[in-house]
């Protein structure tokens, strides 16, 4: 059996960034390979390597995330890997069945039903109605789905789509499995769901995951790519290169958007870029407050890189303002999983009823988990401890 599932050689793709040149220059390669002839290499007027010389290969059992910033050039990948488009250079050799989730909706006809498009998509992909038969009370129990089995995908919503879309890309056993930031759109359960099953098929599949959540890329990814500009400027453990990613992505402070009373600047003490687990977080911020019975309370926000608000806690600021301080916080006690965050904060007056002060993305850091966890196998019925 070939255990090498996914083999990139050298890929290169290119685009184009303006519209109309883009279309002539498809006319263009379209009549060279009519014609037999290689179309150039070269990159023409506005035309750019979303992916260039990308070589790795991935093995069956093996899941491998792909990490970089926006615009870095990984769904173009994906799309390459899974053959939704060419590559102008090198070679991409892909052995077994392929399962992907590349964008929201893909690969779903809108006007069909969730039943009808199950059965085309396994068509696709080459199963039997009889065989899909089989797999359809899995797939809709998987997906959780039974009540909207039988409306037109249209009227889904994004995380039922993504529900949908996942159910069937894992149910069919594929020996490849390629997974953009979709997970994403899922709810935390659905999520958590998901990558039990990723974890499932791993054991005959090789997956890659595109992903921006550090948390899940540690969790699930047994090798990392970084990817940068369209190259893959570095690989290997999960740990080395988030933390890589990290760096990358070191904020500068200062760079808030600030509403209400002026955020003259903002310090951060005892700061070493990375908060550990149960670790704590000391800033500063001078302000210049317009509000005469002085600020009273704070409220301090943490969002991760999806936005979504990872904690949040009520400060009481116990002097009396004057028209410029400096106002020093310690949030305690942090327990985040690992990946980049940043702080929001607001000052309120008037008992905690007026907002004076509203500042998102006041600063970022790094959260990282570096302690070990461990485990004690405990026998049914008694406790850890004996
Ligand atoms: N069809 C296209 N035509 C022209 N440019 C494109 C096309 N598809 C992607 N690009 C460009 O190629 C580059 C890489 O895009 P890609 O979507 O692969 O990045 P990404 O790493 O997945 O980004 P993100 O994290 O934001 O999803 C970007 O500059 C993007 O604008």
């Amino acid at each position: 059996m070939n255990n090498n599932l996914i083999v990139a050689d050298r890929v290169s793709k290119k685009f184009c960034r303006n519209l109309r040149k883009s279309l002539w220059y498809g006319i263009q390669d379209s009549y060279f390979d009519l014609c037999g002839r290689t179309a150039k290499e070269a990159l023409r007027k506005d035309e750019f390597w979303a992916n260039e010389e990308v070589s790795f290969s991935v093995q069956r059992g093996q899941c491998v995330g792909l990490i970089g910033h926006n615009g870095a050039g990984k769904t173009t990948l994906l799309k390459l890997l899974n053959g939704l488009i060419k590559p102008d250079k090198g070679k991409v050799q892909i052995s077994g069945r392929v399962g992907a989730m590349i964008a929201l909706g893909a690969g779903f006809n809108p006007i069909l039903t969730g039943r009808e498009n199950v059965f085309v998509n396994a068509s696709i992909l080459g199963l039997s109605q009889k065989e899909t038969r089989k797999l359809f009370d899995s797939i809709v129990e998987f997906a959780e789905m039974s009540e909207f089995i039988d409306s037109p995908v249209r009227t889904y919503s994004s995380g039922m789509m993504v529900r949908l879309g996942f159910a069937v890309a894992t149910s069919l056993k594929p020996d490849i499995l390629l997974i953009d930031e979709v997970l994403a759109v899922g709810d935390a359960r659905f999520k958590a769901k998901s990558l039990v099953r990723i974890s499932e098929l791993l054991s005959r599949s090789a997956v890659v995951l595109v992903s921006h959540s550090m948390a899940t890329v540690a969790q699930i990814c047994d090798e990392v790519l970084f990817m940068e500009k369209g190259r893959l400027v570095s690989r290997g453990a999960p740990t080395s290169q988030i933390e890589r990613y990290l760096c990358v992505a070191e904020d500068s402070v200062g760079t808030a958007d600030v509403y209400g009373d002026e955020i003259l600047g903002v310090e951060l003490i005892d700061y070493s870029r990375d908060v550990h687990q149960g670790g704590e977080l000391r800033f500063s911020v001078s302000l210049r407050s317009s509000e005469v019975n002085g600020l009273d309370s704070a409220i301090i926000g943490i969002v991760d890189q999806a936005g979504s608000q990872a904690a949040q806690t009520h400060v009481d600021i116990q002097e009396n303002l004057r028209s410029e301080q400096r106002l020093s916080f310690v949030v305690n006690h942090l327990c985040l999983s690992t990946g980049r965050y940043s702080v929001n904060l607001n000052l309120y007056s008037n008992g905690g009823k007026k907002l004076c002060a509203k500042s998102i993305n006041l600063f970022s850091f790094n959260a990282t988990t570096r302690k070990h966890l461990y485990a004690t196998y405990c026998p049914v019925g008694r406790v850890a401890s004996e």
